[in-house]
């Protein structure tokens, strides 16, 4: 693509033209190959107008900065190279990669999912329902990326609008004609999502998490309904909105009746579950909506993911589906590694592995985990630990929410990250202690995985929660291979 063509289709404050043929984009130096176009943006922790001479030096032939200083410098060392000044350059590196990957997100209907709690589970929902009626689907989320069939690993939850973009380019390419995405708050703030027209909108729930990031729970709230808005794009065709949580209720207020779907455990919603009868590894419920009801019977355990259950069918249902297909699709789908994972055992010990990393996840674990062993007077043994470099402030909630619920709580490290494990521990422990709860505080994550399941009895519980699918414990040294299930299913074997 030629240079002045790319700059037509970027909001430029100033820029210098040139017949510069552009084969790529890049928004990090470490990236660039020859023929790239280089966004370099000021950042939270690095500033890329520092990479540039970098960039250039690695083939970069044309660059958009956001810093008036270093675009006057580029014209005086680098004339020859193409360049543009921008105010946003997030923005304009969405604007700059669309163009470049021939604008695939207009070949895609998209459906978003955000929300602090449920994403992941909601959009693998989401995209077996999609499928099982034999459309290819692109999915964008925490643990894993799809191609239409192919299965890669996610960088992030949601990923720049560049990487983004070149993935719907491949997946349209391959015959995709949907994508599901995740959008964390942090991505919406940042506007990584920019330009991306969202057919579907869905809002799962709002719970403390990343005040670290968003300061206040209102800022946090806002970030969140920037979904709703359109961010660079028109607002959603349709928002799909929990209407139990006091946050979604706020959303929908603001959305205009027709183009808003209910969803909730209340007669009040549009889409709602009635006659729910539970059991590990099985849920059954009758969905009502205003196009009628019908019997859904799924895998997935538990309350919360009977919301998501009815965030898929609601979005799965503005995409096209008829309820008797969204139920058929319910019935085989989507178990999502490291969610409620039971661990196998003949030991007459239940071992879950499960992704809570807020206080509000870890209550529902727990109080699902009391509602299965309830029958037989079991034990729930909890463990979890708080990430390093993530809101401090959820430390001691997670740890009341833990001790609140369980009858013993073993405390340890998830991700410690830059953090002294020791200093994360201490914070847990003041809201754990408030509670009265037996603990025991062990750092090392995999010799509390077995002080937590040697100390369960037959009947008993083991909640093993934080990290989930995740296969790694990030360490001030670095990152070292951890995989939670796999340390569970060591211990029960008994090795060590
Ligand atoms: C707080 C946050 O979200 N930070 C992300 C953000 O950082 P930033 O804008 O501050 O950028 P920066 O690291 O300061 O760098 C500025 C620019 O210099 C560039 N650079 C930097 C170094 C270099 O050598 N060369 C270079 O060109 C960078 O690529 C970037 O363009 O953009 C960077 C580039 O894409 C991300 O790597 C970084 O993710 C950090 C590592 C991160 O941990 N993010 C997490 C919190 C996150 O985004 N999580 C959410 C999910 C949360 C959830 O729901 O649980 C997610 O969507 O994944
Ligand atoms: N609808 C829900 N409401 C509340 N909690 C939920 C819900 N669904 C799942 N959870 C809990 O939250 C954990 C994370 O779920 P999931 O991975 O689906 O969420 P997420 O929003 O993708 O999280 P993240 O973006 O941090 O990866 C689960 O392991 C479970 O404990
Ligand atoms: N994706 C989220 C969840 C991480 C969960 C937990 N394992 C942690 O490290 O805190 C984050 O990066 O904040």
């Amino acid at each position: 693509m030629d240079w002045n063509e790319v700059l037509r289709e970027i909001a430029v404050i100033q820029s210098a033209e040139g017949e510069v043929p552009v084969r790529g984009v890049q928004y990090d130096s470490r990236r660039v190959v020859s023929g790239d176009l280089f966004v370099a943006m000021r950042g939270g922790s690095a500033d890329g107008n520092q990479f540039i001479d970098k960039a250039i030096s690695q083939g970069a032939v044309t660059v958009v900065t956001d810093s008036p200083e270093a675009y006057e410098k580029l014209r005086q060392k680098h004339a020859g190279t193409g360049a543009a000044l921008v105010e946003y350059g997030r923005r304009a590196l969405a604007e700059a990669s669309a163009a470049i990957f021939g604008h695939p997100q207009r070949h895609l209907a998209l459906s978003a999912v955000t929300g602090t709690n449920g994403k992941t589970t909601t959009a693998f929902l989401l995209e077996a329902m999609l499928k099982s009626v034999g459309r290819s689907c692109v999915l964008i989320g925490t643990i894993e990326t799809h191609i239409a069939g192919e299965v890669r690993e996610s960088p992030h939850t949601t990923p720049e609008s560049r990487d983004v973009l070149e993935l719907f380019s491949e997946g349209a390419k391959a015959g995709a004609t949907e994508a599901v995405m995740e959008m964390s708050s942090h991505a919406l703030e940042q506007e990584r999502v920019w330009g991306l027209p969202v057919d579907v909108a869905i809002f799962t729930n709002l719970t403390q998490d990343h005040l670290d990031f968003h300061g206040t729970m209102e800022r946090y709230f806002a970030a969140k309904t920037r979904l709703f808005e359109g961010v660079g794009a028109p607002p959603p065709r349709v928002a799909v909105v929990n209407v139990d949580d006091p946050y979604g209720q706020r959303i929908a207020e603001r959305i205009e009746r027709s183009q808003l779907v209910r969803y909730g455990l209340d007669v009040a919603a549009d889409f709602f579950a009635e006659e729910i009868r539970m059991r590990a590894g099985e849920t059954r419920l009758r969905m009502r909506t205003p196009h009628g009801a019908v019997e859904v019977r799924s895998p997935l355990t538990g309350r919360v993911n009977i919301y998501n259950l009815l965030a898929a069918s609601a979005a799965a249902w503005a995409r096209g589906l008829t309820l008797d297909q969204i139920a058929q699709a319910a019935e085989t789908g989507a178990q999502v590694p490291g969610r409620f994972e039971v661990v196998p055992t003949d030991t007459g010990v239940t071992v879950v592995v499960d992704y809570a990393h807020t206080d509000d996840a870890l209550r529902n674990l727990i109080v699902l985990a009391r509602e299965l062993v309830k029958e037989h007077s079991g034990r729930v043994i909890t463990l979890f630990g708080c990430g390093g470099d993530r809101d401090r402030t959820k430390r001691p909630r997670m740890g009341r929410a833990a001790g609140e619920g369980s009858d013993l709580v073993v405390l340890t490290s998830d991700n410690p990250r830059s953090e002294e494990p020791g200093a994360i521990v201490a914070e847990a422990l003041v809201g754990l202690r408030e509670t009265g709860t037996e603990s025991i505080v062990e750092e090392d994550r995999a010799a509390a995985i077995e002080i937590a399941i040697r100390s369960a009895d037959k009947g008993d519980i083991v909640l093993i929660a934080g990290k989930g699918h995740e296969k790694m414990q990030i360490l001030r040294s670095g990152a070292v291979p951890f995989d939670d299930s796999a340390v569970a299913a060591r211990v029960l074997r008994g090795e060590r």
